[in-house]
């Protein structure tokens, strides 16, 4: 399918809210460069066709959609998965797009090859082990000082976990901030249940209390 023009709000948000990711470009008729994206979208469709929709509106035609987006330049595409804005690349930045793109058409492949939602999939790995945690980086390369730090402490009670790197997943890192109600990394899971972040954790140590809680 190719980029499809929205002229209407209430197709905007057939297409959002629709079960297929969409790729969203908002441009504007007077950016030269929203052409070169709009061309961009256009390949990708090709290549992505059946896993990701494209659409692009005039930015300008739809102020409080923009607004609440915050477009502040266009182009801009924003990644919306089942109503949700779930990635964004602010300006031409072409491999960002197609990278990103990419990407989420793989996660969907998986999803659709699994049968799962994501619902599923985010339940499934947080019971992937009895000490699950969700992080930035791994535990050999902390990417955030929060995951460092939690790292650290963790690994003083020499208790066995796993960690899921949530930079490689955009999906999953928002997904799971709504699944959990929780909206940061790191986030660490005892038996399938959400035990806090890295001040909970910090807490459970000075009380005394950490070993036993992450036990379960
Ligand atoms: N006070 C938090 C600190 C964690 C935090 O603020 N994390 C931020 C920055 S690494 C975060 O995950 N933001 C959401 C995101 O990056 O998706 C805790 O106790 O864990």
């Amino acid at each position: 399918m190719p980029v499809v023009n929205v002229s209407a709000a209430e197709e905007y948000q057939k297409y959002i809210n629709a079960d297929k990711t969409t790729v969203a470009l908002f441009a504007a008729d007077w950016a030269e460069q929203c052409g070169q994206v709009n061309d961009a979208l256009e390949e990708l469709a090709k290549i992505t066709g059946e896993k990701l929709q494209f659409i692009s509106l005039n930015a300008e035609q739809f102020p409080e959609i923009s607004m609440k987006h915050q477009i502040e330049a266009v182009p801009t595409v924003i990644f919306f998965a089942k109503g949700s804005a779930v990635d964004r690349v602010d300006g031409v930045d072409i491999a960002a797009i197609s990278a990103k793109s990419k990407k989420l058409a793989e996660s969907a492949s998986s999803a659709a090859a699994t049968g799962q939602t994501l619902e599923e999939r985010l339940k499934a790995l947080i019971n992937t082990a009895p000490l699950m945690i969700f992080m930035k980086g791994d535990r050999n390369g902390p990417r955030c000082g929060f995951s460092k730090q939690l790292i650290g402490i963790v690994n003083e009670t020499n208790l066995p976990y796993e960690t899921f790197d949530i930079l490689g997943d955009e999906e999953v890192r928002q997904g799971l901030k709504t699944y959990s109600d929780w909206p940061t990394y790191p986030q660490v899971y005892v038996k399938g249940e959400l035990i806090g972040g890295l001040d909970i954790i910090k807490e459970l140590l000075a009380n005394n209390e950490l070993e036993s809680t992450l036990k379960g």
